[in-house]
């Protein structure tokens, strides 16, 4: 079975986070290994509290992982410190990690600071060229270029700007635009649009992590990076659509709609 590592934050409520990224890669039929970052005290409401793990703990955990197990493939979410970043950053490239997709998490949904002011800069020289991609949304977008983006094409400017930094592909995803819910992928040469009608629900708590990570269990899976950015798309967009009534605000994506067909039979994504 192919193998897939979440570096990441824990989400209390299970819809972001590490465990939206386990549920994601168990839903695409990879194994997931975890490395935690911070524990966010956090529910459909928003995030009340973070406490950040040590650098030596996350550190042992990833050299841990490596020293025993192939791992094909590496999702980055919530890494909030420079020195979190740097750790992650040294033990990735010591230990020749593949297939690294990196979700440059910074605000949650409900608006709280999930990377710190000062790390910004480290994030984006120390983990983007070590990307296999990069999925920013739209606010993250417009921070790392500092420009506004209201529609397709500064989606696209932006997804240049963002691969000059020395990222060799880009996802600036559009859920946070009005109209259909299109995200534009930029690999140096040419654009693609991946696309999705807007499905008109509030529950999207956490929609980013399980796209990052649908892509990262493809990659493990073998999948082309096209092909897996558009079976992850294909994902989310399910996702969201058998998103799911849990707690009083923004409710958490259905990772295991793929899954629980009318058989109860476990199918392949499909293609
Ligand atoms: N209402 C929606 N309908 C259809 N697709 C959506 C909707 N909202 C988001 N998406 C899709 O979900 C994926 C994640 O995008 P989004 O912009 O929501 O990420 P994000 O803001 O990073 O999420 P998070 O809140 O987890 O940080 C993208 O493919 C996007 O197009
Ligand atoms: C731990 C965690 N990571 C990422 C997100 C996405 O915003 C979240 N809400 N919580």
């Amino acid at each position: 079975m192919r193998t897939v590592l979440t570096i990441a934050g824990s989400d209390s409520c299970g819809g972001a986070g590490i465990q939206a990224d386990l549920k994601t890669f168990s839903a695409l039929g990879a194994y997931g290994m975890s490395v935690i970052t911070a524990i966010t005290a956090q529910n459909t409401m928003g995030v009340f509290d973070v406490r950040e793990l040590d650098v030596d703990i996350i550190k042992k955990q990833i050299d841990y992982l490596y020293e025993d197990i192939r791992i094909d493939a590496v999702k980055v979410g919530m890494v909030s410190s420079i020195e979190i970043i740097d750790v992650i950053g040294e033990c990735l490239k010591k230990n020749n990690a593949v297939n690294i997709v990196v979700d440059p998490v910074m605000v949650s949904k409900s608006g709280y600071h999930l990377l710190r002011e000062e790390a910004k800069d480290e994030l984006f020289k120390v983990l983007f060229p070590l990307a296999e991609v990069v999925t920013p949304n739209l606010f993250e977008a417009e921070l790392i270029t500092g420009a506004k983006i209201e529609n397709l094409e500064q989606m696209k400017e932006a997804a240049v700007k963002i691969h000059n930094l020395g990222v060799r592909k880009v996802i600036v995803k559009g859920g946070h635009l009005t109209g259909d819910a299109v995200d534009v992928l930029y690999d140096g040469e040419s654009f693609e649009y991946l696309t999705g009608t807007r499905i008109e629900t509030k529950n999207t708590h956490g929609t980013g992590c399980t796209f990052s990570s649908a892509i990262a269990a493809l990659l493990a899976r073998g999948y082309t990076f096209q092909k897996a950015a558009r079976l992850a798309k294909e994902y989310i967009n399910g996702a969201i659509e058998h998103s799911l009534e849990i707690g009083h605000g923004v409710g958490p994506t259905n990772h295991f709609w793929n899954l629980f067909k009318k058989d109860g039979c476990i199918n392949e994504p499909s293609e």
